[in-house]
C-alpha cells in the first residue's frame, strides 16, 4: 500500500496591517488581519524538502506591506484580489491562492483620532486559480476561477419583543415554557458568495454592495415578526437574495443569545417582561444557507441543499458549510 502526500498548502497567518492615509490633515485608517494560503505543485518540498517552489510565508507577509504601501487599501475584496491574482501569476508553482482578510472597524472621534469599533468586523475570503489570472489584458472571455465571498461577524441585534416561540415538539425532556413575548438577540455571522466574478472584474463597488447586504440583513432582523429565530434566518437571508442580485448564495450562523425573564417573586415583586438575565452558554446555533434555485428547479426544497461542504480534490482545505459563530466567552446565550 503506497503512503502519498495529501491536500496541503501553506502561507502567512494573521498578517496585521494598518494603513494610515494621511493626503491632508484629514487622515483615512484601514486595519486589517491578512491571511494568505497558497497551493500548487509543492510535493517536492514535503518529500525531499527541495525548497525551489517555496516563496517564503515572510516573502508573503511583505508583499501584504508593500501592496498596502504602493497600492493603497480601499475595499477588501479588492486588495485580496489583486494580492490573490499576484500569487498565482507571479510564483509559477502556486496554481491557487487564498486570502482571507478581516477589517478591524474604526469610528471617527477627531481628523486624526479614531475609537475601535465594538465586535462588527467585515470579512472578505478570494480564491483564484489559474483560470482567474489570466493576463487582464487578454482575459480571452475566461470567466471562472475567482471566487469573492464577503461576510460580517459580530453583528449584534436585538429585539425587545415581537418574537414568539412555541407549538414546537415536546418530548419526556421538555420543560421550556411556551412563550409569545420574547427577546430575540443574535450576533450575525454571514457569509455570501458574489455571483460571477471574472478574472479581471476589478470594477465592482464592494463597499455599495457591501452596506446594500448588511442593511437588508438589519432590515430583515427588525421587521420580521419571528415565530423562531430559524424563520428570522430564513428572511434576513431572502431579503438579501431578492434584493441584492449580484448576491449568488448566503449563509448564515445565528447564535441564539437567550435572555431569560428573571423570577422576582420572592422579593414580591412582578416581572411583566421587564428584567432578563443574559445568559452567555450554552446557547442554540441556529444555521442555514439561503440559494438561488436553478433555472431547472432541482434545488432542494427541504433544507437539505448542497452546502458547498464537499472535500476539495485540488490539494486544499475544503472551507465551507455555515461560517462558525464567533464563540466568544463573553457572549451571551443559555438554554431558553
Ligand atoms: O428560535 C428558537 N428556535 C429554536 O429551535 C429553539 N430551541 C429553543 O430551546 N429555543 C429556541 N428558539
Amino acid at each position: 500500500m503506497a503512503i502519498v502526500l495529501g491536500a496541503n498548502q501553506y502561507g502567512k497567518a494573521e498578517v496585521r496591517l494598518v494603513r494610515v492615509r494621511r493626503d491632508g490633515p484629514r487622515h483615512e485608517l484601514r486595519d486589517l488581519t491578512v491571511g494568505i494560503a497558497l497551493a500548487g505543485d509543492l510535493a517536492e518540498v514535503h518529500r525531499s524538502g527541495d525548497n525551489a517552489h517555496v516563496l517564503p510565508t515572510d516573502s508573503q507577509k511583505n508583499t501584504v506591506y508593500a501592496f498596502a504601501r504602493e497600492h493603497g487599501v480601499d475595499q477588501v475584496e479588492e486588495f485580496g484580489l489583486l494580492l490573490a491574482r499576484h500569487f498565482v501569476r507571479s510564483v509559477p508553482a502556486i496554481s491557487r491562492a487564498r486570502v482571507e482578510l478581516t477589517e478591524h472597524g474604526w469610528q471617527r472621534l477627531g481628523p486624526h483620532s479614531f475609537q475601535r469599533d465594538g465586535s462588527e468586523i467585515r470579512t472578505a475570503t478570494v480564491t483564484v486559480d489559474a483560470d482567474g489570472a489570466v493576463d487582464a489584458a487578454d482575459p480571452d472571455g475566461a470567466t471562472g476561477g475567482t471566487t469573492v465571498e464577503s461576510g460580517i461577524s459580530g453583528l449584534v441585534l436585538l429585539n425587545s419583543t415581537d418574537s414568539e416561540f412555541r407549538g414546537y415538539l415536546k418530548d419526556r425532556y421538555t420543560t421550556l415554557p411556551e412563550t409569545d413575548d420574547r427577546i430575540l438577540a443574535t450576533a450575525v455571522e454571514a457569509r455570501w458568495r458574489h455571483a460571477d466574478v471574472g478574472p479581471t472584474d476589478p470594477g465592482r463597488d464592494w463597499a455599495e454592495s457591501y452596506a446594500g447586504v448588511r442593511a437588508a440583513l438589519v432590515g430583515a432582523f427588525v421587521e420580521t415578526y419571528s415565530r423562531s429565530l430559524q424563520q428570522t434566518l430564513y428572511a434576513m437571508g431572502h431579503r438579501v437574495l431578492a434584493e441584492r442580485p449580484e448576491i449568488a448564495q448566503l449563509r448564515l450562523a445565528l447564535p441564539n443569545r437567550h435572555h431569560l425573564l428573571v423570577d422576582l417573586a420572592p422579593f414580591g415583586l412582578d416581572n411583566p417582561g421587564e428584567v432578563f438575565v443574559a445568559t452567555d452558554r450554552p446557547y442554540g446555533l441556529i444555521e442555514g444557507t439561503v440559494t438561488r434555485t436553478p433555472e431547472d428547479g432541482t434545488a432542494a426544497e427541504d433544507g437539505t441543499a448542497a452546502e458547498d461542504g464537499t472535500a476539495a480534490e485540488d490539494g486544499t482545505a475544503a472551507e465551507d458549510g455555515a461560517p462558525a459563530p464567533d464563540v466568544d466567552p463573553a457572549g451571551d446565550g443559555g438554554p431558553g
